[in-house]
């Protein structure tokens, strides 16, 4: 029998206690002191969250190992303190078939890091048109249940309908990519208004993620089944959602560590850094993010951790890919977003980056309070630690960190999969 002893840590932020975990399982909870024989971890002066879960992560592989590798991206979520990532479907292949899934999932727990769930495109190929084999997905080992075209918006509003109503039979989702191909085309790049129009970037206005919202909405009251909206970036989408919740619809959102902090001005000197889709926005949709998610309207928050190979990323702006990594700086930047600045305690962190988005994938075993009997999935987080972000030091394959240089208050001492610590103090364990 494995035990592992965990000593002072302040659960959720209600106070200091001690956990001793058995076999994977939390078996007690309280003032231990000592267990012969233990692994022992001292966590006095650290906060223990449930092991946080990523509901939008992209891991590259198959296609794109240079980028990332299921691999090297679990490597880099458990040194952020995850315990399980949503695999994003935008591989190449895609993740559109049932074997693909199981696919994804073996090769997540042959990695072992990370609980690694796959999610299921919505649409064959990410084209837009034909279903992809929901029902099979969701039948098959890997127990699909969110579905995303993400980095291509589900925009005829007939499939979106008819994915909806697919997915109700087993209370899956449909996680949208909020963008209209005509009011946002592939080229926009930048939050449109004044600055779009002096540096002469392609604007890509909020409207265009509002109205899918809205409409996605609609959908789900009309067909009865679950909605989730990827990477909200604006005051008017927290508008719609809020709305759309107060009329009892099912819906739920996620926002991304760099929406809650960063602003469009960062465009101006041109650095394919911070281009990402949907773009970074003005202060003012920034402040709406913060206080939406403070109050619950956001559920989640979700990296959208997007890496990218050098070659694809150092272009002129325009040609640049889209994306950002976000894995091993998500909990900092939340801590120092959120928490030093008072909008969210640690319970609150607690539930946007661990409960929430474990409810919303349907993933047993992931985001359950610390109590006897839980699984012992768990993250010791130091919230006066500072941090200098370094992106030479990342785990992950890419290196286009936007956090580059950026202090932050708040950082993941250890990460703990079923009793087994898997990362510390920013390196594999
Ligand atoms: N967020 C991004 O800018 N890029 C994502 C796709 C996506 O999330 O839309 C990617 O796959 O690179
Ligand atoms: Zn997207
Ligand atoms: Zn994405």
């Amino acid at each position: 029998m494995s035990t592992l002893l965990i000593t002072g840590a302040d659960l959720a932020g209600s106070g200091a206690q001690d956990l001793l975990v058995e076999d994977g399982v939390i078996t007690r909870v309280g003032s231990i002191g000592s267990a012969g024989g233990a692994e022992v971890l001292e966590a006095d002066g650290l906060v223990a969250l449930p092991g946080l879960v990523d509901l939008h992560t992209h891991l590259r592989e198959p296609g794109r190992e240079d980028a990332e590798t299921i691999a090297s991206g679990s490597a880099a979520a458990a040194v952020g303190g995850f315990t399980a990532v949503l695999a994003m479907a935008n591989t190449n292949p895609v993740t559109d078939t049932a074997e693909a899934a199981e696919r994804v999932l073996d090769l997540g727990r042959a990695a072992g890091l990370v609980d690694v769930q796959p999610v299921g495109a919505v649409t064959k190929g990410l084209a837009g048109e034909e279903l992809a084999e929901l029902g099979l997905m969701h039948r098959s080992r890997a127990r699909v249940k969110v579905f995303s075209d993400d980095g291509k918006c589900v925009h005829d509003a007939r499939v979106m309908r008819r994915a909806l109503e697919y997915v109700r039979a087993f209370r899956g989702v449909v996680s949208q990519h909020a963008q209209d191909p005509h009011l946002a085309g592939s080229s926009a790049c930048c939050h449109e208004g004044e600055l779009s129009g002096r540096l002469g970037l392609p604007g890509w206005p909020g409207i265009a993620e509002e109205t899918i919202v809205a409409r996605d909405v609609m959908l789900a009251r009309h067909t009865g089944s679950r909605v989730h909206v990827a990477h909200v970036s604006t005051a008017g989408s927290v508008e719609v959602v809020r709305w759309a919740k107060a009329q009892g619809i099912d819906v739920t959102a996620e926002v991304t560590p760099h929406h809650l902090v960063l602003t469009t001005d960062l465009l101006a000197g041109y650095d394919p850094t911070f281009k990402v889709n949907p773009p970074l926005r003005p202060q003012e949709d920034v402040d709406a993010l913060r206080a939406a998610l403070a109050d619950g309207t956001i559920d989640a928050v979700a990296t959208d951790h997007a890496p990218h190979a050098r070659h694809d990323k150092e272009h002129a702006f325009v040609d640049a890919a889209f994306g950002m990594l976000g894995l091993e700086t998500a909990l900092s930047v939340v801590s120092d977003t959120m928490v030093r600045t008072g909008l969210l305690d640690w319970a609150g962190v607690a539930r946007v980056m661990s409960s929430n988005p474990a409810r919303i994938a349907g993933l047993e075993g992931h985001g359950r309070p610390l109590t006897v009997g839980s699984p012992a999935n768990l993250t010791l987080v130091d919230p006066d630690a500072r941090v200098t972000v370094d992106r030479s030091a990342s785990l992950s394959l890419s290196r286009n960190n936007p956090w580059h240089g950026r202090s932050l208050q708040g950082a993941v001492e250890a990460t703990v999969l079923r009793g087994t610590v898997t990362a510390r103090k920013g390196a594999l364990a």
